[in-house]
């Protein structure tokens, strides 16, 4: 097994409500804390959802100031692969889908959540949105997540050592 996803069945087991999610593994674009160009993303269970609090920087830019469109799908994507520490099963992203309400400030904080609309056989249907703190929604996505064997991830090269440049 690619060793970088670690133990399945140990990572991906149920977490309580309320706790925080480990990330997908250290170098993942979206999550990982060891990806000198990814977003950090930090997400929480609350209740059948995931929840974070996200803050796009400048190495994320689209239009001066506002996030690159890519950036927030990006994050987006990622957040629906947290769901997968409530349903257990390894899926992977089979089709997205955003639509861009508002543009995404640099620098501003914006609350996201996600969910499981329909588990159906192999496929799972999933929901999300991007809102201004207590505010307005930014962003929202749909997205349909295929259940995998954890063999699928076999077929990743292992990661070649990070470059900083
Ligand atoms: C550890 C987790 C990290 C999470 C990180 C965040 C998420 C990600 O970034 S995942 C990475 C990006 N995604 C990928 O790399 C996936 C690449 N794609 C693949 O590997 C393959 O296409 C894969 C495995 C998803 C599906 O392949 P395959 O098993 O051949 O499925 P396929 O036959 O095409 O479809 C299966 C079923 O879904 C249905 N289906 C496929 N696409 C759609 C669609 N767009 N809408 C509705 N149904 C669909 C098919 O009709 C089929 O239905 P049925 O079984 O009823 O006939």
């Amino acid at each position: 097994m690619n060793s970088i996803l670690g133990n399945w069945a140990e990572k991906f087991r149920p977490h309580p409500d309320g706790t925080q999610l480990p990330p997908h593994h250290g170098h993942c674009l979206g999550c990982g804390p060891d990806n000198p160009h990814g977003h950090h993303l930090v997400v929480q269970r609350r209740g059948e959802e995931v929840h974070a609090v996200h803050r796009f920087s400048e190495r994320h830019m689209g239009a001066p100031g506002i996030a690159h469109g890519g950036a927030v799908a990006t994050v987006l994507d990622d957040l629906f692969g947290f769901l997968l520490y409530l349903t257990g099963t390894p899926a992977v992203t089979r089709q997205l889908e955003v639509r861009y309400d508002a543009p995404v400030i640099l620098g501003t904080s914006y609350e996201l959540a996600a969910r499981v609309v329909r588990d159906d056989g192999r496929k799972l249907f999933v929901e999300a949105e991007m809102s201004e703190v207590g505010g307005t929604t930014v962003a929202t996505a749909s997205a349909l997540f295929l259940k995998v064997d954890i063999a699928h991830f076999d077929r990743g090269a292992p990661p070649a050592p990070v470059d900083l440049d």
